[in-house]
């Protein structure tokens, strides 16, 4: 059984793709914008010109600068804003969410001050029994190209089996592949920390480095995001899914990513302000680079990608020596890290 009515919180990007995605399949879809003037011109215009130009919303998006006249008589939520501002979103919605409705979240990243994944926040908010409701959605799926149609295939990630598959059921179409993932811990954390490895190989291109570097960011990256989350109770089988290396691949490499694009503005000698503003959406990667450094060592996990975006964001080290510093460190076993990390499985408290 699927939903007739879609909330959608958000009007950005990725939720301006998913509204039209789920108009498309026959849903009527109330869309909340905070800002009026956006709600206004979606409306009138039907294309959201300032996050998804060229892609046409259909009549029955219908955008409200209410939160309450989103989700209220929604059958599921789909929360597609900002990971810092999804608890207060949440927060907000939460007294007009009915009880019994699906909620997923299609953001990507970790809390800067708690250290909480996005389903550690929202059963903070709405409560641990409310979690069997709960859905990550999440991989490879930019929005430009969702909005286009193109053959895309993510997970759907839930403790509930029949909330996963609900969502399936709800996003599911002959070009939207959707699968189903019981592991939310892996999925959120791989969604999350390749956005830190995609600045990463985004400063290698604005440097003008090549390919070579590029795949070696890419599968050490893979390798520290895996080391963080087994110790975090994720599930080694995640990182090589949808939500793991196939979101790694298309943020590292696509012309579409912000994250990927603010890092090309810093390899060419841009501020993180100058980059941060010459992309003008969210670059998560930013704030996930704190939180994944402090989750490092708070869990003794080595993650010195990560280490080396942090002195290059925030402590006015320039991306030359962060390579020459990955370059030039001590002598390694490839996968000596990963499978130490598998061996303490199941001895984390997060
Ligand atoms: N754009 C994409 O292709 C994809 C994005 N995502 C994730 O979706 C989330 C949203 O990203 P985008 O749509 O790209 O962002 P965006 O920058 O295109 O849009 C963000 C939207 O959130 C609103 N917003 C910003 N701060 C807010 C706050 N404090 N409270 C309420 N609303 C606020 C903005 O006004 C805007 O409408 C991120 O976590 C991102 O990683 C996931 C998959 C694909
Ligand atoms: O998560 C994404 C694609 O799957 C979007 O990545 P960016 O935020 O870097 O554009």
């Amino acid at each position: 059984m699927v939903s007739k009515i879609i909330g959608v919180a958000g009007a950005g990007s990725w939720a301006t793709a998913l509204s039209v995605l789920l108009a498309h399949k026959g849903y009527t879809v109330r869309m909340w914008s905070r800002h009026a003037a956006l709600a206004k011109e979606i409306t009138i215009t039907r294309e959201n010109i300032r996050y998804l130009p060229g892609v046409i919303v259909p009549p029955a998006v219908e955008v409200t600068v209410h939160i309450e006249e989103a989700v209220r008589e929604a059958d599921a939520v789909v929360f597609a804003v900002p990971s810092h501002a999804f608890r207060e979103v949440l927060q907000s919605a939460l007294p007009h969410l009915s009880g019994t409705g699906l909620i997923i979240n299609a953001a990507k990243g970790i809390e800067e001050d708690s250290l909480r994944r996005l389903s550690q926040a929202f059963a903070e908010v709405a409560g641990p029994q409310a979690l069997e409701r709960y859905v990550a959605l999440s991989g490879p799926s930019h929005a430009e190209e969702v909005g286009r149609q193109v053959p895309t295939a993510v997970v759907a990630a839930s403790s509930s089996i029949k909330s996963a598959e609900y969502a399936q059921d709800l996003f599911m179409c002959d070009n939207f592949r959707v699968y189903t993932n019981p592991d939310v811990a892996g999925v959120e954390l791989g969604g999350a920390l390749k956005n830190v490895i995609a600045l990463g190989t985004g400063i290698a291109d604005g440097l003008g480095f090549g390919d070579n570097t590029k795949a070696a960011l890419m599968t050490r990256g893979l390798a520290e995001i895996t080391r963080l989350g087994i110790t975090l109770g994720a599930n080694p089988l995640t990182f090589g899914g949808l939500a793991g290396v196939g979101d790694l691949i298309v943020t590292c490499t696509s012309m579409h990513s912000r994250n990927r694009r603010a890092g090309m503005a810093i390899g060419r000698g841009k501020s993180l302000e100058e980059a941060l503003a010459e992309v003008g959406m969210v670059v998560e990667g930013v704030r996930t680079t704190r939180a994944a450094r402090r989750l490092s060592e708070l869990y003794g996990v080595n993650m010195p990608i990560t280490e080396q975006m942090h002195e290059v964001l925030f402590e006015g080290f320039s991306p030359e020596t962060a390579v020459n510093k990955l370059m030039t460190r001590g002598k390694k076993h490839e996968t000596e890290e990963v499978a130490l990390a598998a061996a303490a499985l199941g001895k984390s408290q997060f």
